[in-house]
């Protein structure tokens, strides 16, 4: 049986990610997000679509990791790289690279600045807080800007499928609400400094708006 999804090991995943020169392993930083759909899973069916998608994307990352040009895809540097050297990037239209490893992580890395902003609602919350709040805040201020008005709206209904604060806290599996609170405390400038190192390296390539 697969191991029940744990807040811990999502920070041990993204921690993994970082080298100590500030490059981002590709590796760890789609276990990452491997975790993230066991936890969507958890929630229910309404959100399989998203995690349908977020799984399409890791196995693209993970065919170019594992295939003979793997070696270029260790780190999201080395990648960047590699594909604009090569011209593998579809710059300002879809064409003949409509699925490059950077156009497909930066779907990744634009919902991973909505898991920051969320997590930081969740941490900041009082008893009282609603998640489904949380997480609409959230994707306004970031997702959602770059989703079209159909994708919106259905990830608006499933918002409302949100289970409460409680059960959010329990299926995190870290402890009591304290403890949960305190690890979050902890992984939240975790996930920040891989966005922020993603996002300096894909603006000084000119990388932010990739089709
Ligand atoms: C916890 C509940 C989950 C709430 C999820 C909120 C985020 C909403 C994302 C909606 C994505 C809708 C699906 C469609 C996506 C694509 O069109 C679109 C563009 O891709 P394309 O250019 O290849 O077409 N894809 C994307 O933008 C990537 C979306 C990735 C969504 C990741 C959501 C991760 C949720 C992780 C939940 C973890 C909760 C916290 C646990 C500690």
């Amino acid at each position: 049986m697969a191991e029940a999804f744990s807040l811990q090991k999502v920070l041990e995943t993204f921690r993994s990610s970082l080298s100590e020169n500030k490059e981002v392993y590709i590796k760890y930083y789609i276990a990452g997000w491997q975790e993230l759909v066991s936890f969507m899973n958890s929630l229910g069916s309404v959100f399989s679509f998203i995690s349908k998608d977020v799984v399409s994307k890791i196995q693209i990352m993970e065919n170019f990791l594992s295939a003979e040009t793997g070696s270029h895809y260790i780190t999201i540097q080395s990648m960047v790289n590699y594909e604009l050297e090569n011209e593998l990037v579809d710059l300002t239209k879809r064409g003949s690279h409509p699925e490059s490893g950077c156009r497909t992580l930066l779907r990744l890395h634009r919902a991973l600045h909505w898991l920051e902003l969320f997590l930081e609602r969740l941490r900041t919350s009082t008893e009282d807080g609603k998640t489904s709040i949380m997480c609409s805040d959230a994707y306004n201020e970031s997702l959602a800007h770059h989703h079209p008005w159909l994708i919106r709206k259905t990830v608006g209904v499933a918002f409302c499928a949100l289970p409460g604060r409680d059960t959010f806290f329990d299926v995190m599996n870290a402890g009591d609400h304290m403890q949960v609170v305190a690890l979050l405390g902890e992984s939240l400038p975790l996930i920040a400094e891989v966005y922020q190192i993603t996002e300096d390296l894909y603006a000084k390539n000119g990388l932010l708006d990739l089709p």
